[in-house]
C-alpha cells in the first residue's frame, strides 16, 4: 500500500494553506510532519483523512483516488486520530473505545475482545467503567488513542490484519507523561512494522528523532525539508523554519541525534524591541 501525493494544494477561507505539497510514504513506514504553529500540518492530515475534499493536485490511496473512496473504504481502511477532541457527553471510557468498532459492525464478541485489548494496550483497562469526561487529560488522550487502535485492529493482536492500513495521529503524545509517550509511539513503530503506514504530526524534537523513518518538515504550507531524521533535523532547517537557534548533539546512548535549545532570553527582547512584548502583557 502507497500513499502518492503530488502537487496538492488547499485553500481555506480564501487563503492558500498547503501549496505544492509532494510525497510518497509506503506501508511499513512512520513517518512524522513537523512544523511550526499555523504550518499546515493538521490542515494536511486532514486532506488525507478525506475531510477536505476540495484540494487540488492528487492523493492516491495504494493507486485509488482517495476522493473515489466511500467514507466507508476509508474509515475500513485508515485511522485518525484528531487534535484536542473534547466530548461533553458522559461516555463511559469502553464506551469511547468501542467507538472505534462501529465501522465494521462485526460480533459483539470480536469487538470486545479487540476493544479490551486496545484498553490493556493503552493502559486505560481499568479505567473502562469511568466517565471520560472525569479523566485527566493524558488519559482522556490514552482513550482515543485506545478507540483509533480498536478501529485500526481487526483481531485482538497486534498484526490482527493491519497489513496496508493508514494510522493518522495529530499530536498524539499531547498530555501524556514521559513514559506513556514513548508507550504511545512504539504502539505507532510496531504498528508500522506489522504493515501499518503511520503519519503522525510531533512538535517534540526528541520524539521524532527517536520514532520517524522519515521526517516532512513544513514551512508556511509547502514541504521545505523531508528524509531521515539526520537529513532534515540539522540546526540550518530548524532555524529557518521555526526562527530558532538550537544545537543538534549526539544522543550518549541511542543512534539519533538531540536537540537541545539554547538560553532563549534575546528572544523576548526582539520582540519587546519590535513593540510587542506579550511576555508582560
Ligand atoms: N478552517 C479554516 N479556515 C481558515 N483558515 C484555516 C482553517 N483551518 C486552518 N486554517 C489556517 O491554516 C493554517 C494552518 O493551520 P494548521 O492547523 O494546519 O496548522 P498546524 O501546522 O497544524 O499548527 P499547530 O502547530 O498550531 O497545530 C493556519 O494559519 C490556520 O489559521
Amino acid at each position: 500500500m502507497m500513499l502518492d501525493v503530488q502537487e496538492l494544494s488547499l485553500s481555506l477561507g480564501g487563503h492558500r494553506i498547503l501549496h505544492q505539497v509532494s510525497f510518497q510514504a509506503k506501508a511499513g513506514e512512520c513517518c512524522v510532519i513537523m512544523g511550526a504553529n499555523g504550518a499546515g500540518k493538521s490542515t494536511l492530515l486532514k486532506v488525507l483523512a478525506g475531510e477536505y475534499p476540495h484540494y487540488t493536485g492528487s492523493v492516491l490511496l495504494g493507486g485509488n483516488p482517495l476522493r473515489e473512496l466511500t467514507t466507508a473504504e476509508q474509515a475500513r481502511q485508515r485511522a485518525v486520530l484528531s487534535q484536542r477532541i473534547q466530548l461533553h457527553l458522559p461516555f463511559t471510557v469502553s464506551e469511547l473505545v468501542k467507538m472505534g468498532r462501529y465501522v465494521y459492525g462485526e460480533k459483539e464478541t470480536v469487538d470486545k475482545a479487540i476493544v479490551d485489548y486496545a484498553m490493556h494496550t493503552l493502559q486505560v483497562y481499568e479505567l473502562r467503567d469511568r466517565a471520560w469526561t472525569t479523566l485527566s487529560g493524558g488519559q482522556q488522550q490514552r482513550v482515543h488513542m485506545a478507540r483509533v487502535l480498536a478501529q485500526l485492529l481487526e483481531a485482538p493482536q497486534l498484526d490482527g490484519g493491519v497489513d496496508g492500513k493508514i494510522l493518522l495521529l495529530d499530536e498524539p503524545v499531547t498530555g501524556m507523561d514521559i513514559r506513556h509517550q514513548q508507550l504511545a509511539l512504539q504502539l505507532a513503530a510496531e504498528l508500522a512494522e506489522h504493515g501499518v503506514l503511520v503519519v503522525a504530526v510531533l512538535h517534540d524534537f526528541h520524539l521524532a528523532a527517536a520514532w520517524a523513518d522519515r521526517i516532512f518538515m513544513l514551512h508556511k504550507g509547502s514541504i521545505y525539508a523531508a528524509g531521515t531524521t539526520e537529513v532534515v533535523l540539522t540546526a540550518a532547517n530548524i532555524r529557518h523554519c521555526f526562527d530558532i537557534d538550537v544545537q543538534v548533539l549526539e544522543h550518549p546512548a541511542c543512534d539519533h541525534p538531540i536537540i537541545m535549545t539554547l538560553n532563549h532570553t534575546h528572544l523576548s527582547k526582539k520582540i519587546t524591541e519590535n513593540g510587542s512584548n506579550y511576555f508582560s502583557a
